[in-house]
């Protein structure tokens, strides 16, 4: 009898990395009442790293109305470009890797090797369909450490190497644009390792505009075409953020007459911006290009060596309403990430390199933590899109860089986050229709907030520092079961939204703090992105412990 052979084992199995998985919610209950609160209570939030970005200056005053729509659940959108492989010769040997203005011939093999000049190269990267891509790992990888291959998936798009910046800018930046001139902010933040592509698809060259030349040109045609009753201004600014040998930070104003700025209270001072039409608007971003730092490594010929970022700011003036509002439309060029052996910086470089992947690595964890942070993250700006676009080089070589940045970038697909509608400028603000023992409920966190109506105004005023609910975000200060003390801050799904600071003076300094003589407590900070409101409250030590 014939005996079949088995199957040849597969020389490379396909792994799932990012299975469709669902978050664990987060504990609902908080410690059990009779506990007292201890310093380990405080202290577990005190860690809480956010003081900064609390102290981010809300305006006091929201400048457009929220509607108390429920919220919908919204996607962070991540794209991945896979950039053409362009090789140069280093030394002798050909390199594949950046090359400053040299444009490649992109071969129309789809094949998962490229044949380029003479040399066939092998690509680690292949893209399957418009939303995932599969990561080989080069043979020498596969025969020493059984390296598998990894399918990633759930991308918004994955742009081949053959897209142009027309294909990326239709698909990924134009919806941020609609919705900027229609008074959202928004985001795109550009990451990748160094000489992926970045500031390629950012800012481009002049035969190959990118994403911000792209955006404002597009923004000035709508604003010239004069299409809607509102009046606009436009306001543009450039600065770097940037580490010398590796001490501090600082920020630096990429306009023409620009120099070191500083922050204060999260704020940076001194950042001019300008802004008439689309010509001078581009020439700032070209004369923002030449004083913005770069250096010469060994990944890439030209590489940025700073965080840049650009803010166009839109105020919209709603003449028939008499209502003005602000949006912002933000791109930022992430300074790309580097592995020391593949650079072989040295000294002053690598203490550059460090800041650069120290900065991103930050950024990679907030935006992991845009779910809860978001609200942060966008400052004052509310109802914002934020995409991430992810840069890739698909050389063999680069297997490690594209692996790193691939895993990375994984759980961002998971990232959902509640937004809430606001009510497009010149609507009149909804009426409340809840019913009235929720709207009892709704208390203000501050007095002179608007999204408050008189019947919850006056029983705020009756009982100042009982507890509030702010509509928005539903962030509300919890009551103890009789409805007298304040225990916690909660959120859907609960969360701490401030930061606490020791405070064991007998008399309260404000009207925040209740006046409890001889009893210590702590103070904790927390802010309302939607009322625009940054708030202080006071706790007593012998109150319950807090929900985190
Ligand atoms: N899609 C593309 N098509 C053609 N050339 C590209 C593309 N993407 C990048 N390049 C070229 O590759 C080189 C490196 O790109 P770029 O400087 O944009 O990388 P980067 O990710 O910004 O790097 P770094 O983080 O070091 O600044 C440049 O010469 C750029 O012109």
């Amino acid at each position: 009898m014939e005996m079949k052979s088995p199957p040849p084992c597969p020389s490379s199995v396909t792994v799932r990395r990012n299975p469709p998985r669902r978050a664990r919610p987060t504990p609902y209950s908080a410690a059990p009442p009779s506990q007292p609160p201890s310093s380990k209570t405080s202290s577990a939030i005190r860690s809480f790293p956010i003081e900064d970005i609390l102290s981010i200056n809300i305006p006091d005053k929201p400048e457009v109305s929220v509607s108390t729509e429920p919220s919908c659940s919204e996607k962070l959108k991540v794209f991945l470009r896979i950039r053409p492989i362009v090789t140069h010769k280093v030394g002798g040997s050909v390199k594949t890797g950046g090359q400053k203005n040299v444009w490649p011939q992109n071969p129309r093999k789809k094949d998962v090797s490229k044949v380029v000049g003479r040399k066939t190269v092998e690509t680690c990267l292949k893209v399957n369909d418009e939303h995932s891509v599969t990561l080989c790992a080069p043979q020498s990888l596969t025969d020493v450490r059984r390296t598998k291959s990894e399918v990633y998936e759930g991308f918004s798009h994955v742009f081949c190497d053959e897209s142009t910046q027309s294909e990326v800018y239709e698909r990924m930046m134009n919806p941020l644009v609609e919705d900027f001139l229609k008074g959202k902010s928004g985001m795109l933040a550009a990451m990748g390792p160094s000489g992926s592509g970045k500031t390629h698809t950012v800012f481009g060259s002049t035969r190959q505009p990118g994403m911000v030349s792209l955006a404002l040109r597009h923004i000035f045609s709508q604003k010239e075409s004069g299409r809607s009753k509102s009046s606009r201004a436009f306001y543009l600014s450039m600065f770097e953020i940037y580490s010398e040998r590796g001490k501090g930070e600082k920020i630096m104003d990429l306009s023409q007459e620009g120099g070191d700025l500083y922050m204060q209270q999260s704020n940076i001072k001194g950042l001019k911006e300008v802004i008439n039409d689309v010509q001078q608007a581009e020439s700032l971003i070209a004369s923002g290009m030449l004083k913005r730092s770069t250096a010469m490594t060994n990944s890439n010929i030209q590489s940025s060596r700073s965080q840049c970022i650009i803010n166009i700011r839109c105020d919209l003036d709603n003449l028939d309403e008499d209502q003005s509002h602000t949006a912002i439309l933000t791109i930022v060029d992430l300074a790309g990430a580097e592995r020391e052996k593949r650079t072989g910086n040295q000294g002053a470089r690598l203490l550059e390199s460090n800041f650069i992947n120290n900065t991103s690595m930050v950024f990679g964890l907030c935006l992991r933590l845009t779910k809860y942070l978001r609200d942060f993250l966008e400052g004052k700006k509310r109802m914002a899109l934020v995409c991430v676009i992810l840069t890739a080089k698909p050389g063999e070589e680069d297997y490690q860089d594209t692996s790193y940045l691939l895993r990375q970038a994984s759980p961002f697909m998971n990232i959902k986050f509640e937004s809430i509608e606001e009510q497009p400028l010149g609507n009149k603000r909804r009426t409340q229709t809840l019913p009235k023992a929720e709207q009892a409920k709704r208390m203000k966190l501050h007095s002179n907030e608007v999204c408050m109506d008189d019947e919850v105004k006056r029983s705020i005023l009756h009982q100042p520092h009982k507890g509030y609910i702010c509509h928005a975000c539903s962030i509300s200060v919890l009551l103890d079961q009789k409805k007298t003390h304040t225990i916690g801050f909660m959120r859907e799904p609960p969360f701490i939204v401030g930061t606490t600071r020791e405070h064991n003076q007998n008399k309260p300094k404000t009207n925040n703090e209740p006046p409890l003589a001889g009893v210590g407590g702590f103070i904790v900070y927390f802010g309302c992105v939607h009322t625009g409101s940054r708030h202080k409250w006071w706790f007593p030590n012998d109150l319950h412990p807090m929900y985190i």
